[in-house]
């Protein structure tokens, strides 16, 4: 699969501080990678080094197959942090004016507008000026320039941010389904819950430097322990009493029971007494949201953390 970005050993320091170290992973064509972090980790600092925002102090950054490092602009989709458009612009017009700063030929530009214009349910929004949208609305206008034109590799910092849950659908659909025609796609996000669901690989950062990096399903074999969740009436004692339980968060009829790494479930399970009060039980996993809290609060992960190989 063709590598459409490759970050290799990026390291930047403002005023003798060093803000990202040793930073190295790879896009490629048709996946979606997310970049995550703590605030304060790092993640813009890499995108804007890899938009050429910024210049690394260390490292090579490269495109397409490791044959150009300089930024393919025509090709390449941003969606910044920082969000802001001309104001007194109507949309259509400037919609227009990105694409043709990327050499996109405007009759069709003009055809994908209104195609997305209809997708996110902004139909005759392409004649209103920019100030007249809502934050979120606007911030749909911003996603749409990102991709106008097409780009072969697309970054996205915080793309959700700010929208409501069927916005953040839409977007999520549209993201995988430009990776699944190809795009090669940098995501960086902290809703772990859509990170989780859309995600193909990760790299996790934190105070700028790796800490988790793999295939999301490895990364949580890895990384993401089982817990079980009972309802019933149980003694916190006795919960806590259990068998490679490590933690118990009780609240009324409900507890969660967190089991330590390498429990085998349905042994576990078989190994319950028979006194407890089992009225409903469930056994999964900890989600990305856990394992990420884990590690921005510094909890045993850290120690163990490392490249999770497929
Ligand atoms: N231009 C700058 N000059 C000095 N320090 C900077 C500059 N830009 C970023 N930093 C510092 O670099 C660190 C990383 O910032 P960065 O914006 O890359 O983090 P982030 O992971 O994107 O965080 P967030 O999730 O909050 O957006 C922070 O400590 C920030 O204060």
């Amino acid at each position: 699969m063709e590598t459409m970005l490759a970050v290799e050993g990026l390291g930047k320091s403002f005023k003798d501080k060093k803000i990202v170290s040793n930073i190295s992973f790879e896009v490629k064509k048709g996946e979606i990678m997310a970049l995550l972090g703590p605030n304060g980790a790092g993640k813009s600092t890499t995108i804007r080094n890899i938009m050429g925002i910024m210049y690394p102090d260390e490292g090579t950054i490269t495109f397409r197959n490791g044959t150009t490092k300089d930024i393919p602009r025509n090709k390449i989709g941003y969606l910044p942090e920082e969000r802001g458009l001309y104001k007194n612009v109507k949309v259509m017009d400037i919609l227009l004016y990105l694409a043709e700063l990327k050499d996109y030929p405007l009759d069709r530009a003009k055809q994908r507008a209104l195609e997305y214009l209809e997708k996110f349910g902004l139909e005759g929004k392409d004649k209103v000026s920019v100030e007249e949208l809502s934050k979120g609305m606007g911030q749909k206008i911003q996603f749409i320039a990102s991709i106008i034109h097409e780009p072969e590799l697309l970054i996205l910092d915080e793309p959700f941010s700010g929208l409501d849950p069927v916005s953040q659908e839409l977007f999520k659909d549209e993201i995988r389904s430009l990776a699944k025609n190809g795009t090669a796609i940098l995501l960086s996000s902290h809703q772990m819950n859509l990170v989780e669901e859309m995600a193909d690989r990760l790299f996790l950062i934190h105070r700028g430097s790796k800490v988790i990096s793999g295939s999301l399903s490895d990364v949580k074999k890895e990384y993401a322990n089982f817990k079980c969740t009972i309802h019933g009436s149980n003694s916190l004692v006795l919960l806590e009493s259990l068998p490679e339980v490590e933690r118990v968060e009780q609240s009324d009829d409900t507890a969660v029971l967190y089991l330590s790494k390498n429990v085998d479930p349905a042994f576990w399970l078989k190994n319950l007494p028979g006194e407890m009060d089992i009225q409903e039980l469930s056994i999964d996993r900890i989600s990305l949201h856990e394992i990420f809290i884990d590690i921005a609060t510094d909890k045993n992960l850290l120690k163990e953390a490392g490249e999770v190989h497929a």
